[in-house]
Order: C-alpha cells, then sequence, then structure tokens
C-alpha cells in the first residue's frame, strides 16, 4: 500500500495522530537490558508490540542506530513492524539531502534497505535533490520545514522578498514538488503560530510535527493549528517521553500508558 493511504488507514483505524519516535539511547534502557547484546532491538520491539494499536506511524531516527553500529538492529526493527504489524507505516528519521546522484543512493537506503514506507529529507538543497525521493510515488516524502529547535528561525524565519522563507518553501512543496501526492511537511510543536500558517498554505498536505513531551510543545495548540477539516493531517511525534516513561522492567506498559494519554489528550481537541 502506498504509504499516504497507509497513513490514512492508520489515522482511522486506530483513532490516532500519535506517531512513536524510536531514539534508542541504551543509557536510559532498564537494567535488565544494559548488558544485552541485542538490547537495542529488544527493547525497540517491546515498545512496538505494546503501543502498535495506539499509533499512527512509528518514527525511527537512524543516528541513534548508527552511533551505536546498531543498523543491523533498525533493519530488523522494520522488518518486525512490517510483520507483526502491517498496518502502521514506518517513516525513517534520516533528514537526507544531496546532489541528485548522491540522493539515488539515499533513496535505496531508506527504501531497499531499510523497507521504510517515507523518509524525511532536508529540502533546502532545492529541488532536484530531492527529485529521487518525490519520484517514488508510493513512498512518503516528509520535507523539513519549520524545525523544533531554538535554532530554526535563524535560517527559516528570514525574510525572503517580504515572507519568511519557511512559508515560500512550505507554499513551492504543497503547489510544485507535489506532483504524486506524496510529500508532508516537517513543522516543529514549539512553533504553533508557525505551524498556523503553514496548514494555511499547504490544504491538506499531511504535517509530521515533533517537540511534543521533551521539547515542551503544546498538544492543544498543535491540534488546534494544524488539524484538518477531518480531524486529521498530522502525526504529532513523540521519542523519550514515551519510551523513557518507565525504567524498570515494565519499561513497555509504561510506554503503552504513555502513548495511550497522548493520544487521549490530542482526541480531546480534534
Ligand atoms: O524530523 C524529525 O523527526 C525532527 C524534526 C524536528 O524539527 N525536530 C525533531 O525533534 N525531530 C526529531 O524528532 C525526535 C524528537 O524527540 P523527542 O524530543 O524525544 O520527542 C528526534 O528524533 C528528532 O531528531
Amino acid at each position: 500500500m502506498h504509504f499516504m493511504q497507509s497513513l490514512q488507514a492508520a489515522w482511522q483505524r486506530h483513532h490516532s495522530l500519535v506517531c512513536v519516535g524510536l531514539d534508542p539511547e541504551p543509557a536510559k534502557f532498564p537494567a535488565h537490558l544494559r548488558n544485552d547484546a541485542d538490547a537495542v532491538f529488544k527493547f525497540c520491539a517491546a515498545i512496538v508490540d505494546a503501543t502498535a494499536d495506539l499509533v499512527c506511524a512509528y518514527k525511527p531516527q537512524i543516528a541513534h542506530f548508527a552511533a551505536l553500529r546498531a543498523e543491523g538492529a533498525l533493519e530488523r526493527l522494520i522488518a518486525h513492524i512490517h510483520e507483526h504489524h502491517p498496518t502502521v507505516p514506518v517513516i525513517l528519521d534520516a533528514k537526507r539531502g544531496d546532489i541528485g546522484s548522491t540522493a539515488q543512493h539515499y533513496v535505496t537506503e531508506a527504501f531497499e534497505r531499510y523497507g521504510a514506507d517515507a523518509v524525511t529529507i532536508n529540502p533546502y538543497m532545492g529541488r532536484d535533490s530531492a527529485q529521487p525521493f518525490l519520484d517514488r510515488a508510493d513512498k512518503g516524502v516528509i520535507l523539513l520545514c519549520h524545525t523544533s529547535n531554538p535554532g530554526a528561525a535563524d535560517l527559516q524565519d528570514l525574510d525572503v522578498g517580504g515572507r519568511p522563507l519557511y512559508q515560500r518553501v512550505a507554499e513551492m512543496i504543497a503547489r510544485d514538488w507535489n506532483t504524486h501526492g506524496n510529500c508532508a511537511l516537517v513543522t516543529g510543536a514549539t512553533w504553533p503560530e508557525q505551524l498556523a500558517e503553514v496548514r494555511a498554505l499547504v490544504g491538506d498536505v499531511p504535517l509530521l510535527v515533533p517537540g511534543i513531551g521533551a521539547q515542551g510543545g503544546d498538544v492543544e495548540a498543535v491540534v488546534r493549528n494544524g488539524r484538518t477539516a477531518d480531524g486529521n493531517g498530522l502525526m504529532i511525534s513523540s521519542s523519550r517521553a514515551i519510551l523513557y516513561a518507565g525504567q524498570g522492567e515494565d519499561f513497555a506498559a509504561a510506554a503503552r500508558i504513555a502513548a495511550q494519554e497522548l493520544r487521549d489528550s490530542i482526541n480531546r481537541y480534534r
């Protein structure tokens, strides 16, 4: 199934706009996993198995695996999600972007090697750098627009011809790059006004919204400013606040409670 269809089906089936970010940090794992050679896979798979009916997507962050030489665990984790929870799409958070010939290798990495359904990319090198991803009509291409970090304003808010750059980016992607209907945009939860501006510019294009939980974004503001007319349109992503909600052997059950609380609080404002 194409990413956009699979995302829409997961929104409906699970009545959820929650995306769980899979960002393994072994120092935060429960004690019983710390000396386990396969801890990264076991930790993430347990979180997935405990939350799969509560989410619209999973988003493993590639650097968290690569830094640990755990790319193999990432491959197995994505295969595990596809096999056991086939209704939940997987977004590989890689924030790729390079000249077209190199970008083609990043496409192969994300979709062939890892089997992801969607990938995050950085559009600020321009259209040719995004084109190999855009050409994959079956896959989601999730482009940075207004990121969640404090420094987002340094460049993304710069005035370009009377409007901030991120608005031009949003408009250009929604109007010109999204010919296959496979684009989504990243807009951080920590910038709710900018989120509203982006929503006003892009129609029903889905928005990936990180910055809830550990980064302090406000759920109500995100939902009110970012939802589409049908109450969907958002992948509201949280990693640390869900993954590390518990420190004991029951960490997966604690993650489930945190994911359920986030889903319910989002649904109050839809
Ligand atoms: O593309 C992303 O996922 C992303 C974009 C952005 O603007 N801000 C942002 O925090 N992220 C990612 O989202 C996750 C946020 O993690 P938590 O703050 O623990 O929920 C990290 O993996 C970040 O790399």
